[in-house]
């Protein structure tokens, strides 16, 4: 069985036609990374799988379950889905473990000390242990959103969704949460990730699924889609991201005219 079954979905914003037909599978242990020109509807995707979003029309399976069945228990179903957005989403008044037990206990009744194991447990698999007892405002950008992940696989997720969750950091905090989700990746964990980092995408995806204008393009491994695309709208937009800014030594040496 698939962890995610998408066929034939649309979801429009008024007139805004958003997502235009999308079938998709993502099966057990797969990474599949969804990149796309901004506006293409990637996180709009993401969000009908949760039903943040509810879709215009189309099925959406996951694990079996048809999450647009009116009857279906959304609440089971998001209980076994971890979301990682771009924005941390901590509690600034709860410290890091006490982020990371609150929906244990809250959703899941775990007692205080199964989840504060759990907790530490997860904070450890992200590589802050140490900061168990800290404020998110204490941590950097990186490790708040590690917090998150921690905080997401605290509850045992059958599958995980990633909504770029890099975008939010500073350049140079992007590759300690990279780090964790590659990790997470090795582990078999199934993972649906939009991103806009193509070399993340190309090294960890066992799939990367190309949209535009609400639809998918092509979708392939990752060798083939960044190595041999075979649409042109595929291209075009791997050559935007893909081809370096061209600064010549001139110029990062050129001084404003007095
Ligand atoms: N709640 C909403 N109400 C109205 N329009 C929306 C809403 N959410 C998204 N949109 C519109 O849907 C389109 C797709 O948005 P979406 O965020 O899914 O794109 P994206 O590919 O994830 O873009 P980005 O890479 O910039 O995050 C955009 O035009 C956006 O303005």
């Amino acid at each position: 069985m698939s962890t995610i079954e998408i066929s034939g979905l649309h979801k429009s914003f008024g007139n805004l036609e958003v997502l235009r037909g999308i079938d998709l599978a993502v099966e057990p242990g797969e990474v599949v990374c969804v990149i796309g020109p901004s506006g293409s509807g990637k996180s709009t995707l993401l969000r009908c799988v949760n039903l943040l979003e509810e879709p215009t029309s189309g099925s959406i399976r996951v694990a079996g379950t048809e999450v647009t069945d009116p009857d279906c228990d959304i609440d089971a179903v998001r209980r076994g889905i971890g979301m990682v957005f771009q924005q941390f989403n901590l509690f600034g008044h709860l410290t890091v473990r006490e982020n990371v037990t609150i929906a244990q206990r809250r959703v899941l009744k775990r007692s205080r000390a199964e989840a504060g194991r759990i907790a530490d447990k997860n904070l450890e698999r992200v590589g802050l242990a140490e900061k168990a007892g800290a404020y998110p405002a204490q941590l950097s950008g990186g490790q708040q959103q590690r917090v998150a992940i921690a905080r997401a696989l605290a509850m045992d997720p059958q599958l995980m969704l990633f909504d770029e969750p890099t975008s939010a950091l500073d350049p140079e905090l992007v590759g300690e949460v990279l780090a964790v989700m590659r990790g997470l990746a090795a582990e078999g964990m199934t993972m649906l990730v939009v991103t806009h980092e193509m070399a993340f995408a190309r090294e960890v995806a066992s799939r990367v699924v190309f949209m535009d204008g609400g639809v998918v393009v092509e979708q392939g491994p990752p060798e083939e889609v960044f190595g041999a695309p075979r649409e042109e709208r595929t291209r075009v937009f791997l050559h935007r991201v893909l081809e370096p800014t061209r600064v010549s030594e001139d110029e990062i040496g050129a001084r404003p005219a007095e």
